[in-house]
């Protein structure tokens, strides 16, 4: 088996509220490894959303340990999660979070920018992307200019173009209506298998929870079920195997007293 890139052990997670404690997480032990689409799935309320923002970083959970990639980023303070998210993560939001007032070229080229890439060739890997998520003819849209599934492609896009180890993924469909669900789940993971990525959905949907390799089921802040999906969904999306160096390096690189200073991966081929 692969190794584990995300590592959560014994995570707690209590939210103050009056003078009670909601107990949002409790015990949460989880490996994920690296190359695997891992549904978090559970009814409303059970924890899910809180969990993500665990392992993004977004939350210092009470107790207990997130590393990503041997990072403790349970531990990073906040420039230092900048500089790793930046680095390592990508995003795919619910409610797609592009920026208004840019066209569907420049969110896309934006985390681009952010690792310093020169605006000829971010805008040359950028406008590829948008090519294979099928938004090729929309480049100088804006957001709302687009369809709620198109601008879930921008996201995905974006999320997708610094070919980041880990992607993120909360109810990345909750707003769509079928058919496009469906599109929008086959491209994250045609991407994720062809870049050996590792995926994090977030979703109650079972229908969308079938796409992904794992289901890892929430009740009431602990792990009730933990399932390798046996019919995956995206069974016929080819899988190009790459090995990736690219996430091997990053294991390779990332020290757990420091944020990692991996260097821009090559985006040419996207
Ligand atoms: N900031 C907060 N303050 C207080 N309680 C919170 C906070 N965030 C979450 N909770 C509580 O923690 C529990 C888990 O919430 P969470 O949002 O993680 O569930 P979820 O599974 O993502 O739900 P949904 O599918 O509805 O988004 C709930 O009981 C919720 O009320």
């Amino acid at each position: 088996m692969a190794r584990a890139i995300i590592e959560v052990r014994n995570l707690r997670k209590e939210y103050p509220v009056e003078d009670e404690t909601v107990v949002a997480l409790d015990r949460v032990t989880l490996a994920i490894p690296q190359g695997q689409i891992c549904c978090i799935f559970g009814e409303s309320g059970s924890g899910k959303s809180t969990l993500l923002n665990q392992l993004a970083g977004m939350e210092k959970p009470t107790r207990g340990v997130v590393r990503i990639g041997g990072v403790p980023v349970s531990k990073l303070n906040e420039r230092e999660l900048a500089a790793f998210r930046q680095k390592h993560i990508g995003f795919v939001f619910q409610s797609y979070n592009l920026l208004p007032n840019l066209t569907a070229l420049e969110n896309v080229a934006m985390p681009l920018m952010f690792r310093g890439v020169p605006k000829e060739r971010r805008d040359r890997v950028a406008r590829s992307v948008l090519k294979r998520v099928g938004l090729g003819h929309r480049l100088g849209h804006y957001p709302r200019q687009m369809s709620g599934g198109q601008q879930q492609r921008v996201g995905i896009a974006r999320a997708f173009v610094t070919k980041p180890e880990v992607v993120f993924a909360d109810e990345p469909t909750g707003n769509l209506d079928s058919k496009t669900k469906t599109e929008v789940m086959t491209m994250i993971c045609s991407f994720a298998r062809d870049f050996n990525q590792t995926i994090v959905l977030v979703t109650h949907d079972p229908q969308m929870a079938a796409y992904a390799d794992r289901i890892v089921t929430l009740l009431d802040g602990r792990i009730v079920s933990d399932q390798i999906n046996q019919g995956v969904t995206v069974q016929s999306i080819s899988a190009q195997s790459i090995q990736s160096a690219q996430s091997d390096q990053f294991v390779q690189s990332v020290q757990p007293t420091a944020v990692p200073s991996a260097s821009v991966p090559s985006v040419q081929t996207v």
